[in-house]
């Protein structure tokens, strides 16, 4: 669905913030593209949807050069999601989506009516602006916006930034819905937990280049470090300290009266990106 070949991206002249990404996405697969700040994950995204051009490198979708593919046709394939949401603030959530929903063909559309109530947005509010919505019902039109038109590739930038944990939970139900109707998912996060839960594979970016790229479960196996948490008092206090297993072979090597626990800890998608990476995903 999505290839990539030494894509690189500069803002003016000596500001250069892709160095040569290669990823492919597959027919049908969540594809994660994780990373801090400023890594270049928008960017990227901007080109493949046609925002920003200008690009080295050649990237393909639905098989086509995207130099090329940004046409009428191209549009009415795919869904996107952005970081800040581009809603009409004095319009309704209904009405917003009408107007979006006018942008294609019938046969393209879903029921506007039945992905709000999907997303479980509060019907008595789908009518007033969206001015009065909090961030997480904006977020909520959004992600309808982005499936009104049955896409067969979703772009979806921070999908759950700004949702409680019941709305992450909702909206991760409703991508892996998607997925299994054959939807293509570029799923753009600094949220390991969304990308664990839900992502086929992941690609670790960091300063405009991928550092990793497996599925999920790969990665963390990767880990060469096993670590266990142990729980204990020392002098009436209680303390834990995580270490590796290797170092517990001549017993618990630091001071302690008693052991309470000892926990294996698997490593996270975190612990990975930062041995990759070196640095935190904030
Ligand atoms: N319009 C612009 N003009 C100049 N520099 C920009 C522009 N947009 C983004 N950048 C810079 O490009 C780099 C990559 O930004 P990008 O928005 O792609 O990162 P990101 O990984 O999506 O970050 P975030 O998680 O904050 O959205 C950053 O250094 C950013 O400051």
């Amino acid at each position: 669905m999505i290839e990539v070949k030494d894509l690189t991206f500069s803002y003016g002249k000596d500001k250069q913030v892709l160095h040569g990404l290669n990823f492919t996405v597959g027919d049908g697969e969540i594809f994660g593209f994780l990373g801090p700040n400023g890594s270049g994950k928008s960017t990227t995204q901007k080109i493949l949807t046609g925002i920003l051009k200008g690009h080295g490198g050649c990237a393909t979708l639905f098989g086509q050069d995207i130099s090329r593919v940004h046409t009428q046709d191209f549009f009415q394939r795919i869904g996107v999601l952005f970081e800040f949401p581009y809603l009409y603030a004095n319009l309704s959530a209904i009405d917003n989506l009408k107007y979006f929903s006018s942008f294609y063909p019938a046969k393209r559309l879903r029921d506007i009516g039945e992905i709000l109530e999907k997303l479980e947005f509060k019907m008595d509010f789908s009518k007033k602006p969206v001015s009065s919505y909090s961030k997480g019902m904006r977020q909520r039109v959004s992600m309808a916006r982005s499936l009104i038109n049955n896409p067969e590739l979703l772009f979806l930038d921070e999908p759950t930034s700004g949702l409680d944990p019941s709305g992450a939970v909702l909206f991760r139900r409703i991508i892996e819905e998607e997925r299994k109707k054959g939807t293509t998912v570029f799923l753009t996060t600094h949220n390991m937990l969304d990308a664990d839960l839900l992502c086929d594979r992941v690609a670790f970016i960091t300063n405009g280049t991928i550092a990793a790229l497996d599925t999920p479960k790969r990665l963390k196996e990767q880990n060469s470090s096993h670590l266990v948490l142990i729980e204990y008092l020392y002098q009436g206090i209680r303390k834990e300290k995580e270490i590796e297993t290797a170092n517990l072979e001549g017993g618990i090597p630091f001071p302690h009266d008693e052991i309470i626990s000892i926990h294996s800890r698997e490593p996270s998608l975190e612990d990975m990106f930062i041995q990759y990476t070196g640095r935190g995903l904030c």
